[in-house]
């Protein structure tokens, strides 16, 4: 279905359930995702690239960037900005591909009121506990902000019935082959409802 627009699916829950990892085994699998970065005014944890993890931006960067319209969402959180650029998600849907974006929960409410016909996805922690200790052993967190992004996560996991699927991170290939199920139904249910997908079919006489 080649001039059919992407799919839009939005990746969220709360820090350290496991979104990057997962997206990132997903991506594997499927080249064909894209993945839209965001920007931040977070600074870049040891490892991370500007242009592949995030775009690392000033505040005032980001506050232009907020004033031009040139974001999809965006969020403070835990004291930084995160937005999604707009162009980029644009762009890639009407080329036919799908987008993933992996934010927060009040960057997803934003997109929702925008994009409904997005697909939005909740990852979700075997336990609070387990959680936590993903959190710590990541070791990029320091004490303070581990127990301000925990605060955060009992906010967004009270949010996860607004999304269309809920997706447990107990093991990340379990988690893949979930988020993996769920594009290809969400595929099979556009083409199903496709003008261009009826037109395919042509005509026979009966
Ligand atoms: N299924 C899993 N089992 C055990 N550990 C996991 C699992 N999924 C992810 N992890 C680990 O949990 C930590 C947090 O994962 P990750 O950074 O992907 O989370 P995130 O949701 O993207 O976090 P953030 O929102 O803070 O960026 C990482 O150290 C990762 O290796
Ligand atoms: N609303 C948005 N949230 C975003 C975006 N990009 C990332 N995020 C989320 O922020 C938190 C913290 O990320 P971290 O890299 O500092 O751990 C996490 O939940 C991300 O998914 C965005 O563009 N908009």
């Amino acid at each position: 279905m080649e001039d059919e627009k992407g799919i839009l699916f939005i990746l969220s829950g709360p820090s350290g359930v496991g979104k990057g990892t997962v997206r990132k085994a997903l991506f594997e699998q499927d080249p064909a995702l894209q993945y839209s970065i965001s920007v931040t005014t977070r600074k870049p944890r040891v490892g991370e690239t500007n242009g592949v993890d995030y775009f690392f931006k000033s505040k005032e960067e980001v506050e232009e960037m907020i004033e031009q319209n040139e974001l999809i969402e965006y969020a403070e959180y835990v004291g930084n900005y995160y937005g999604t650029p707009k162009a980029y998600v644009e762009e890639t849907l009407k080329a036919g591909k799908d987008v993933f974006l992996e934010i927060e929960v009040q960057g997803a409410m934003q997109v929702k009121k925008n994009f409904p016909e997005g697909v939005f996805i909740f990852l979700f922690p075997p336990s609070l506990e387990e959680l936590k200790n993903r959190i710590i052993d990541r070791g990029t967190e320091t004490e303070n902000l581990v127990k301000n992004r925990l605060l955060e996560a009992k906010k967004e996991i009270d949010m996860m019935d607004e999304y269309d699927y809920v997706v447990v991170n107990d093991q990340v290939k379990k988690a893949v082959s979930r988020i993996q199920s769920i594009v290809v139904s969400e595929h099979c249910k556009r083409e199903r409802v496709s003008k261009q997908y009826k037109k395919a079919l042509g005509r026979v006489d009966l």
